[in-house]
């Protein structure tokens, strides 16, 4: 692999270490962002060398779509199949619990679906994802139905939070979902149940789903960088 900054390597690294463990004959969920795009890249590589053969992927977002394509991935869809064998996703943070928080790239809607119906979910992250308490340097993702953005807010301050509609990069006004809605990021001062909140968001009328994934991930895989080399370390 050619020199790069740490943070990029550590993201190539672990994307190529999950994508070596896809199988043939395997139907597998391609997350989204820019670490699970590494995967997807090394996927696509096998599948071209003839190393795996015979792999579906069940893309996650309009991204992962366009890597799958680029990297000639044949894709399928959840009406199509009986079973997700291997998801292979990023995320934003991950508790020593392997919870997560997702939603940086506002997929997280689709993701949790794909993700949760997996077999084995494979996390893929960095270290600077690893964090003692959610919430403490990524602020929460709610999927909101735009006509109800104004009431889901104030409900999200009841619940002792404090909401910002995520706004566009290079796009006037806010960012709008694969799905059509929009994002409200959440600061949290104490998220201390994070069970408990995910249920309590996903209960007020116009959510569609937060970036709380509790109880999903099976096995987080964390690139890291010692001494200048890049290694991946497991958690189970
Ligand atoms: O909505 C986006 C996803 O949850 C991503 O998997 C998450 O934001 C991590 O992305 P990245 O690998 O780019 O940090």
């Amino acid at each position: 692999m050619s020199q790069q900054d740490p943070v990029t390597l550590m993201k190539q690294y672990v994307g190529k270490a999950a994508a070596d463990r896809v199988q043939s004959g395997t139907i597998v969920g391609l997350g989204t962002g820019s670490t699970t795009a590494y995967a997807i890249q090394y996927i696509g590589e096998r599948l071209q060398s003839g190393e795996l053969k015979d792999i579906k992927g069940i893309p996650t977002s309009f991204q992962a779509t366009v890597l799958a394509k680029q990297y000639g991935i044949p894709l399928t869809t959840l009406d199509e199949v009986d079973r997700i064998d291997i998801a292979i996703d990023g995320a934003d943070e991950v508790d020593p619990n392997k919870n997560l928080i997702k939603g940086g790239g506002a997929a997280h809607t689709r993701e949790k679906i794909v993700d949760s119906l997996a077999e084995v979910f494979i996390v893929v992250v960095d270290n600077s994802k690893l964090v003692d308490r959610l919430g403490s340097t990524f602020l929460l993702p709610v999927e909101v139905i735009p006509m109800a953005m104004t009431p889901v807010m104030k409900a999200l301050e009841k619940l002792g939070g404090k909401p910002t509609l995520r706004m566009g990069v290079k796009k006037a006004g806010p960012v709008v979902t694969d799905e059509g809605n929009l994002v409200i990021d959440v600061k949290f001062d104490a998220l201390e149940n994070p069970a408990e909140l995910e249920k309590e968001i996903n209960n007020i009328p116009g959510v569609l789903d937060n970036g709380l994934f509790v109880g999903v991930a099976d096995i987080i895989l964390v690139g890291e960088v010692i001494d200048g080399q890049a290694k991946v370390r497991e958690i189970l």
